[in-house]
């Protein structure tokens, strides 16, 4: 993860549409006092989970869909996480690769009970494809022997899935340079490291060097702590709800600035309280509160990475 760590550095301290504002990081790092919110991964109570490869599975799967739910304003994540529980308490082999690679449009609406296309339908598909087929040709066809095969390294992990499964290469080029963001990758390690309590699958020798899952959730919850200062125009475009095109300067700024401003949040908790935070536990506190405020304007861009 330092390429994500790195190349986000590098795109904040060129960036003009966003910026990171260090009095605002102080100011949260003083009000938490070094002690963040603990969130419980799956506080909403809407995650499949088993102790076992089956919900490795389940969260492969998740994570390969877990992305732009905005377009239909009625839809969110909950619907994908809890739609898929719901899928595999009915039928365990559902997450099959081999039935995977055969999944349909409308298969994937009656299994979400989604009554109409999900946005950006047919990618979701192209990458429920994707993943059947790699985990058959490459892992035996269970997403739980990827992560065995990591050497209990979230690093390992998100390098591993990037090699294998090209939907989940989150990049993006940023004045002439390639930024790496791998939301759903590493947000997969964290799954598995947040449902399985650090133990077992979710068990990593490195989960501090996960990075936040740059998201347009987390991003509008900076800026409503002052961590982050967009330029007039990108808050006009997105007070407006107008589209911001993926890869475009604007999206690269938000997402990367969101990643590096939280990292330098971390590191001052370090020196004012002496405490290692994980981006993690970090990420889980934003998201969390982001969801919770529904006036919250975000982002809005079409993209399969988040
Ligand atoms: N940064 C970050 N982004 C996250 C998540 C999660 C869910 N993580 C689970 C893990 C444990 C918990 O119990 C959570 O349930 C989803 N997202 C992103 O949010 C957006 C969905 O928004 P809306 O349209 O309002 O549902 C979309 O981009 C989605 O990819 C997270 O944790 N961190």
């Amino acid at each position: 993860m330092e390429e994500v760590r790195a190349s986000s550095a590098w795109v904040a301290s060129r960036s003009s549409h966003v910026v990171v504002d260090s009095s605002g990081i102080e100011k949260v790092v003083e009000t938490i006092r070094g002690s963040i919110p603990k969130i419980e991964w799956d506080f909403e109570g809407i995650h499949y989970f088993d102790n076992g490869p089956l919900t490795v599975q389940y969260l492969f799967v998740l994570d390969a869909l877990n992305f732009c739910f905005w377009p239909d304003k009625d839809l969110s994540y909950d619907h994908l996480a809890s739609g898929l529980k719901a899928a595999v308490q009915n039928d365990t082999s559902v997450f099959d690769a081999d039935r995977l690679q055969k999944c349909t449009g409308p298969q994937l609406r009656e299994l979400l009970k989604w009554p109409r296309p999900l946005p950006l339908e047919d990618e979701r598909i192209r990458l429920l494809h994707e993943v059947g087929f790699e985990l058959e040709r490459s892992f035996g066809g269970k997403a739980a022997n990827i992560v065995e095969s990591c050497g209990k390294s979230a690093a390992n992990l998100v390098a591993l899935i990037a090699r294998h499964f090209p939907g989940f290469r989150d990049h993006s080029i940023y004045k002439g340079h390639q930024v790496f963001l791998y939301k759903r990758a590493q947000i997969f390690a964290a799954d598995l490291w947040g449902a399985f309590k650090g133990q077992g699958y979710g068990e990593f020798s490195d989960i501090g060097s996960v990075t936040i899952f740059a998201d347009y959730i987390v991003p509008a919850v900076l800026r409503q702590l002052g961590v982050l200062k967009y330029s007039s125009t990108l808050a006009s475009i997105i007070e407006a709800n107008s589209e911001i095109g993926s890869g475009s300067e604007e999206e690269v700024e938000l997402r990367a600035c969101s990643v590096y401003a939280v990292e330098k949040m971390r590191e001052l908790i370090k020196i004012k309280s002496g405490k290692q935070v994980l981006s993690v536990e970090l990420d889980l506190w934003l998201w969390s509160f982001g969801i919770q405020s529904p006036s919250l304007q975000h982002h809005r861009t079409l993209s399969i990475y988040y």
